[in-house]
């Protein structure tokens, strides 16, 4: 038995950030993971997806600029060649993040970790006693219930795929599906998107929602809504995928069939119930200090918890540190959730922070919403992209940004700004007054209020 002041179930953003913190403070400190140090975010996520899809930009973007100019012939993404540019970052993450604990004085163990009793682990042949724990254990993809739904293809298998195939379904119309629809399309595949809901991205804005969907569909990608994949089977060295299509139901054939059908709590093999952890397909319960309801010595932080944050990168690293300090100093800090954005890494980009139009009217808050088509726009035009706009809600008297919703090749970026007045409580004509460097796209900034 080893015992530690705190075991850390996790090696990625929200781990990382905790057990550092703590080893800093003096604490002994282990973290354990069953995969390769780095979580998902370097590995399998953020990083890896964003790298693929620089390929897809640079040839979106040529082909925006044919007969502007430039010339391309033979333009196509190597796929095989794109995976080693990706491989050339990601191969590297999990020596450099071990190497990192073991310079801090960090114990590290490759292995399952599982609960034995209120205050203990089993992790491989090891038993670790704790003093705490953090639950830093991530997300992994929903369990569908459908028959077949084994043969799908994870957002972790498809970033690994050495040959793309011809036709790629995607069941789902969130995140994971967009992105990589995208992907895959502008790399040549026949790409079919189904979404059981009659609108994919709930979380964004509408109207830009819309816009995403028309420009998705003017790159051949078939988007239909209101289609619940029902059942998956092998057909020859393919799929055959059932789907109940506006209340029919319709066969679709794939050569691959990807899950994009939402991501829960990875807390399945933890044997919580065994330390009187009470979890389940929201996170583990906890309370508004992030620890635990009904085990003291456990906190929990990234997309383990779903605490009103939304499982993404920055809300793991900000929850980490609201664990660091509470376990370090007693409960004190509670996680602000304000002003955290988001994007979508489609081409364009899709970028929402603060509250949508519904929920501001929602809350009776009195408001100008400011809608920019902005197609015409120079710093739209100049790239030739066809799909371009920007929804900004102000509260009339306050002047306060409540929320900023971007479609547009810069939206990722330019949404950090909004980001920045929400969570410093910036006025509208703060942003409006404050010179920026033209012409880049956050000199459009002003115009957009
Ligand atoms: C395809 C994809 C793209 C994404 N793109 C973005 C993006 O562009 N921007 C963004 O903000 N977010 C993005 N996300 C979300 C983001 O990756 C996560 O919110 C973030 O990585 C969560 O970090 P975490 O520390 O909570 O968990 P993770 O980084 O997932 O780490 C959890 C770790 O715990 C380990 N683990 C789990 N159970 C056990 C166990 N029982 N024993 C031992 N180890 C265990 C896992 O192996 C894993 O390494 C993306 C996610 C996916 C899937
Ligand atoms: N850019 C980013 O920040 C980024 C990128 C990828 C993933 N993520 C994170 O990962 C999480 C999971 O992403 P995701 O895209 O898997 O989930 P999601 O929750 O964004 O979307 C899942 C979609 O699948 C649909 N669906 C569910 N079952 C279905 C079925 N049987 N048939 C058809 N459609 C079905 C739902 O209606 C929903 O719209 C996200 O919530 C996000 O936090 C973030």
């Amino acid at each position: 038995m080893q015992e530690f002041d705190l075991v850390v179930i996790g090696s990625g953003t929200a781990a990382t950030g905790i057990a550092t913190r703590c080893r800093e403070a003096g604490w002994s400190v282990a973290v354990v993971d069953r995969l390769p140090y780095g979580g998902t975010c370097p590995l399998r996520g953020c990083d890896p997806k964003k790298m693929l899809r620089r390929g897809a930009e640079i040839v979106d973007a040529v082909r925006r600029f044919e007969g502007k100019g430039v010339v391309a012939r033979d333009l196509r993404i190597d796929w095989p060649a794109l995976m080693e540019f990706k491989r050339g970052f990601t191969e590297t993450v999990p020596p450099g993040r071990e190497k990192r604990f073991e310079d801090a004085g960090i114990a590290t163990f490759h292995a399952s970790a599982r609960f034995l009793d209120r205050t203990t682990l089993q992790v491989g042949e090891e038993r670790l006693r704790f003093r705490r724990c953090a639950i830093a254990a991530g997300a992994e993809p929903r369990r569908l219930a459908f028959s077949g739904a084994e043969l799908l293809t994870t957002s972790d298998r498809f970033m690994e795929l050495e040959r793309l195939p011809r036709r790629i379904l995607f069941v789902g119309g969130g995140y994971v599906s967009f992105e990589l629809a995208h992907l895959a399309a502008r790399a040549g595949a026949q790409v079919t998107v189904l979404n059981s809901g009659p609108r994919p991205l709930p979380a964004f804005d509408p109207d830009l929602v819309d816009m995403l969907v028309e420009r998705t569909c003017g790159l051949g990608i078939a988007f239909h809504s209101n289609a619940e994949a029902e059942a998956v089977e092998r057909a020859g060295e393919g799929f055959e995928v059932k789907a109940s299509v506006e209340g029919a139901t319709r066969t679709f054939e794939a050569d691959l069939v990807v899950h994009g059908a939402g991501r829960v709590p990875a807390l399945a093999d933890l044997a919580l119930e065994k330390a009187g952890i009470e979890g389940g397909e929201t996170g583990v319960a906890v309370n508004a200090f992030l620890q635990s309801t009904s085990n003291e010595a456990v906190y929990a932080a990234g997309d383990a918890v779903l605490a009103g944050g939304p499982p993404l990168t920055p809300v793991a690293g900000l929850e980490a540190k609201v664990v660091a300090a509470n376990l370090l100093a007693g409960n004190r800090e509670k996680p602000d959730y304000s002003g955290v954005p988001s994007a979508v890494f489609t081409i364009p980009a899709l970028a929402r922070v603060g509250l949508l139009e519904s929920e501001a009217r929602e809350q009776g808050l009195d408001l100008t919403c400011t809608f920019s088509d902005m197609r015409d726009w120079f710093s739209i035009r100049r790239t030739g992209e066809t799909h371009a706009a920007a929804k900004v809600l102000v509260e009339k008297g306050t002047d306060r940004i409540l929320g900023a919703h971007l479609l547009g090749p810069d939206a990722g970026d330019l949404v950090n700004i909004f980001a920045i007045a929400i969570r410093s409580s910036l006025r509208a004509c703060d942003l409006r007054d404050y010179p920026s460097a033209y012409p880049t796209a956050a000199s459009d900034v002003g115009s957009m209020l």
